[in-house]
């Protein structure tokens, strides 16, 4: 399919001043400021096409937001090419902003103090939208948010969940065909982000909107993106289907086997026994895709079962794994 998204080695490099010791030192600091280099994007390359939701993750200061912004066009890279539907997205920021919809979950977008009809009246406006693609578009995407008994009311006495809801229609109704966001569910409660992630996913689905989000938040990814893109300190870690993160990064499946009594020598063959005590053992198994009857039938122990137990890690634990690895090396 067709690259509509397409960064290629783009690096991202801020000048960060340096603060320095005492009442001199900020006094030198402001006539001569040291700066040190920041490279807050390191040499990344993906592209993504029409139509897929992709998620980009990574811890604090990983780069994510500063890679949201170069899309946008907000920022524009130190080194590489960005390229947004066949543009420069900084140089070509007007007609590239028509096309595509950004979503901050820190910062809004919405008027706060007028009425939320009225931020989607100047975002009419605005992306100068044909009249009856506008009123096709408010009434949708105001029933698909149930946002109809908020239409009234100003910004500000929307709850956070409310106003990430008129945050992403307002996004869509000019009907980009990118729609980025930049942690769409931070601070939400477990219900506004089940609302925002089944939004997001019937929008990618039925619309064919290629979405594109940032967050710490697995489960968003999980639900929302078949694809993830990992980042940390700037440079790109994985990039593929969550399926394939669990054989990347060699996080093993955990049996955990309870016998009647103590079971003395265990076996399962291509499983390594790595615990258990008294009448239980624990064993890592290889991302060889074999079923837990498989398992069991090449279990060799001379005490019957009890009971048992096959844990998949999840992505949040197969990344905090290879997060805790690196922080040992
Ligand atoms: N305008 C700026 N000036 C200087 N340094 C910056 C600027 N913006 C970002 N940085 C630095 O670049 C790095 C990446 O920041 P960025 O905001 O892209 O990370 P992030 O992955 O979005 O983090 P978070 O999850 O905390 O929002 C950080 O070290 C940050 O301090």
């Amino acid at each position: 399919m067709a690259s509509i998204i397409s960064a290629e080695n783009v690096s991202k490099t801020f000048q960060q001043r340096v603060s320095q010791p005492g009442m001199l030192g900020a006094v030198r600091g402001f006539i001569a400021p040291i700066k040190r280099p920041v490279p807050a994007v390191d040499d990344i390359t993906f592209s993504i096409a029409a139509g897929e939701a992709v998620g980009y993750l990574g811890p604090n200061g990983a780069g994510k937001s500063t890679m949201i912004k170069m899309l946008t066009g907000i920022l524009a890279p130190s080194a590489g090419t960005v390229t947004v539907l066949g543009r420069h997205p900084q140089a070509e920021r007007v007609a590239n902003a028509r096309q595509i919809g950004v979503v901050f979950g820190q910062r809004t977008q919405l008027w706060w103090e007028l009425p939320l009809f009225e931020s989607f009246e100047l975002h009419r406006r605005m992306y100068r939208m044909p009249a009856d693609l506008f009123a096709r578009n408010r009434t949708d995407l105001t029933e698909m948010m149930g946002l109809s008994p908020f239409l009234d009311r100003p910004v500000r006495h929307l709850s956070l969940g409310q106003r990430m809801r008129a945050e992403i229609a307002m996004a869509l109704m000019h009907d980009p065909r990118i729609l980025f966001l930049d942690e769409p569910t931070i601070g939400l409660d477990v219900v506004a982000k089940d609302v925002v992630r089944k939004f997001l996913s019937r929008i990618n689905r039925e619309r064919g909107t290629t979405i594109i989000l940032t967050t710490h938040d697995l489960q968003d990814i999980e639900e929302i993106c078949p694809r993830l893109i990992m980042v940390d300190e700037g440079r790109l870690l994985f990039d593929g289907a969550i399926g394939e993160l669990r054989s990347r990064f060699g996080a093993r499946r955990r049996l955990t086997l309870e016998f009647v009594s103590e079971p003395g020598r265990v076996r399962v063959v291509g499983a390594e026994l790595v615990g258990g005590e008294g009448r239980v053992r624990e064993l890592l198994i290889a991302d060889d895709g074999r079923s837990l009857i498989e398992l069991l039938a090449a279990l060799e122990a001379d005490v019957d079962l009890r009971d048992v137990r096959l844990h998949e890690p999840g992505i949040e634990e197969i990344i905090r794994t290879h997060y805790q690895a690196r922080a040992a090396a």
